[in-house]
C-alpha cells in the first residue's frame, strides 16, 4: 500500500497543443512546456493521445520521452493502435481513459468492471513495458475493485463531477465520494491518483485527502499560464497543493 506523505503534481500539456492546433503552428511548443513545468517542480509530465489527435502528436509524444529529466505519464484510449506505440516509446506511467470521439474532454470514468477481461490483457501487455500502468475511473467501490482484480497497481480518480458540481452540497457529496474512493483504494493496495477538472479554487479541498499520491492537473495551469507564465502557473498550483496537503 502506498501512503505518501508528500503530494505529487503531474503536470498535463495537452492544451498547449491544443492551442498549436487551432492554427496549425509550430508554437506553442508543448515540449517547452513540459520542460518549464520540470523546472517549476513538477513531478511529473502528463500526456493524452487522443484518436483524433486533436492535441497532442505524436511527435510531441516521442520527443518528450527523449527530454523528459522526470517522467511521463502517456494517456491512451485501450485501442491496438496505441498499445503498440506505447510498446515502442515505453513511458514510465501509462493511464488507460475511456475516449469517446465527440466528447469535449473525458467525461467519465473507465468501465473496468464491465470489461474485465478486455482490461486485464491491456495491463498485462503494457505492464510488460515497464510502465506502472494506472485506470481512470470513478471513484466507485465496483470499478475499483474490478482495478485490482484485473492487475493494475494504480488507478486515478476521476475528480470532474466535483469540479462541475454547482451547489455546496453537491461539492460536499462529490468531494466525500473521492475522499471514500481515496481509502477504499488503498485499502485494496492500489495507488491512488486523481484528476480532471481540478484548477486553483477547487484543489486544496482534494489536496487535503490523505492517502493521495498524485494529482493531474493540465487545463487550468495552461489558461493560468496565459497570464503570469507556465512556470509560475506550475509554481502556484504546486505551492497550493503542498501547503494543503501539509495541513491537512
Ligand atoms: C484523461 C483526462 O482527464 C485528461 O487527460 C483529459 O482527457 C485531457 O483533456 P481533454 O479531455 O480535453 O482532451
Ligand atoms: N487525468 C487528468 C488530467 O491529466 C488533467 O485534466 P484537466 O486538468 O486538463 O482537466
Amino acid at each position: 500500500m502506498t501512503t505518501s506523505t508528500r503530494i505529487l503534481l503531474g503536470v498535463n500539456i495537452d492544451h498547449v497543443a491544443t492551442l498549436r492546433q487551432a492554427r496549425g503552428t509550430r508554437y506553442p511548443d508543448p515540449v517547452k512546456a513540459a520542460l518549464d513545468a520540470e523546472e517549476a517542480g513538477a513531478d511529473g509530465i502528463t500526456v493524452h493521445l487522443r484518436e483524433d489527435r486533436r492535441h497532442i502528436q505524436e511527435r510531441d509524444v516521442l520527443v518528450l520521452s527523449e527530454v523528459l529529466q522526470t517522467r511521463m505519464n502517456f494517456e491512451m484510449g485501450v485501442t491496438e493502435e496505441m498499445m503498440a506505440f506505447a510498446e515502442r516509446i515505453r513511458p514510465a506511467h501509462i493511464c488507460l481513459v475511456p475516449e469517446t470521439r465527440q466528447e469535449l474532454t473525458t467525461e467519465g470514468g473507465l468501465d473496468v468492471a464491465g470489461q474485465e477481461a478486455r482490461i486485464k490483457a491491456a495491463v498485462e501487455r503494457l505492464s510488460k513495458t515497464g510502465a506502472e500502468v494506472s485506470l481512470f475511473i470513478d471513484a466507485d467501490e465496483r470499478q475499483i475493485e474490478a482495478s485490482r482484480r484485473v492487475g493494475a497497481p494504480a488507478i486515478e480518480l476521476h475528480t470532474g463531477r466535483y469540479a462541475d458540481a454547482e451547489t455546496s452540497t453537491e461539492v460536499a457529496e462529490e468531494l466525500k465520494r473521492i475522499a471514500d474512493g481515496v481509502a477504499f483504494g488503498l485499502a485494496q493496495g492500489l495507488i491512488v491518483n486523481a484528476g480532471h477538472g481540478l484548477h486553483y479554487h477547487n484543489v486544496e479541498a482534494v489536496a487535503a485527502i490523505k492517502g493521495i499520491n498524485e494529482l493531474n492537473i493540465g487545463h487550468a495551469l495552461v489558461a493560468h499560464a496565459l497570464f503570469v507564465g507556465f512556470k509560475s502557473a506550475v509554481s502556484e498550483m504546486k505551492a497550493l497543493i503542498l501547503a494543503a496537503a501539509a495541513k491537512a
